[in-house]
């Protein structure tokens, strides 16, 4: 569903993204995993145009998107659940789900509106608030909600689970299997390392704006660089 190939992100001087190639197949969640400063957040910006990459060629459902812009990406079916959430605080809720759906043709259609309040009733209850007064958590889910306004195949979460509560931690992991269960494809970048792993199928680690490990999320779990370089623990079974 979504190929990267020798993907190159420069902030002048600074190379953050190296070169990187990955894929995420239809229905997967693939985690993107390293440290602070990898290049994971300037990879998730370079594939939506939030950022122009120096290099690299991106696939989307098998068309090049690699010259296309953001709002082009957006129609094509890629949206991207940005880190620190960056809602609209000054607008309602309902606002900031419809801007979501902006670039699409029939953004009015309340049909898609009503569908986003019956997946997520809180923000029914509070969609004339001001989305800058929800809790974190909500303006979480605000962030994931306005993402999948624009009915994406693809969805780029960046670090949905910074900052908030750890009960509705788990709540979004429990949401992202929903969203893999009904078919859309997800490329997720956690600093919660443990459930990043036990919910994806398959993941790469990103050190330096390289690749430096990928397999099944089973196997990362368990490799040595992993456990002692990213996980920090001898046995992160056991951690767990
Ligand atoms: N706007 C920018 N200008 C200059 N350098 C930047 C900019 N954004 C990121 N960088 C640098 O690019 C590199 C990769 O940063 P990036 O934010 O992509 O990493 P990350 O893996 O997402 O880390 P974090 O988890 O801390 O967000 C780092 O060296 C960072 O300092």
């Amino acid at each position: 569903m979504l190929r990267v190939e020798n993907l190159v992100v420069r902030y002048g001087p600074i190379e953050a993204v190296k070169g990187i190639s990955f894929e995420v197949g239809q229905g997967e969640i693939v985690s993107l995993l390293g440290p602070n400063g990898a290049g994971k957040t300037s990879t998730l910006a370079a594939l939506m145009k939030l950022i122009v990459p120096q290099a690299g060629t991106i696939t989307l459902a098998g068309e090049d998107i690699s010259a296309v812009g953001a709002a082009q990406i957006v129609r094509r079916g890629m949206t991207l659940s940005p880190e620190g959430r960056r809602v609209f605080p000054r607008l309602s809720v309902e606002k900031n789900l419809l801007l979501g759906g902006m670039v699409l043709k029939d953004w009015r259609n309340p049909e898609v509106l009503n569908r986003m309040y019956a997946r997520f009733p809180i923000l029914h209850e509070r969609r004339n608030q001001l989305a800058g007064t929800l809790s974190g958590g909500e303006q979480q889910m605000l962030a994931i909600a306005r993402a999948l306004m624009s009915s994406p195949k693809v969805l780029l979460l960046d670090e949905p689970s910074l900052g908030i509560a750890p009960k509705i931690v788990a709540e979004n992991f429990d949401l992202i299997c929903e969203l893999r269960d009904e078919g859309f494809t997800i490329l997720l970048v956690e600093q919660n390392v443990f459930q990043s792993l036990s919910i994806s199928d398959r993941a790469y680690v990103l050190e330096n704006g390289r690749i430096v490990a990928s397999g099944d999320s089973d196997d990362i779990l368990k490799s040595d660089l992993v456990r002692h370089s990213y996980l920090g623990v001898a046995d992160p079974i056991e951690a767990a």
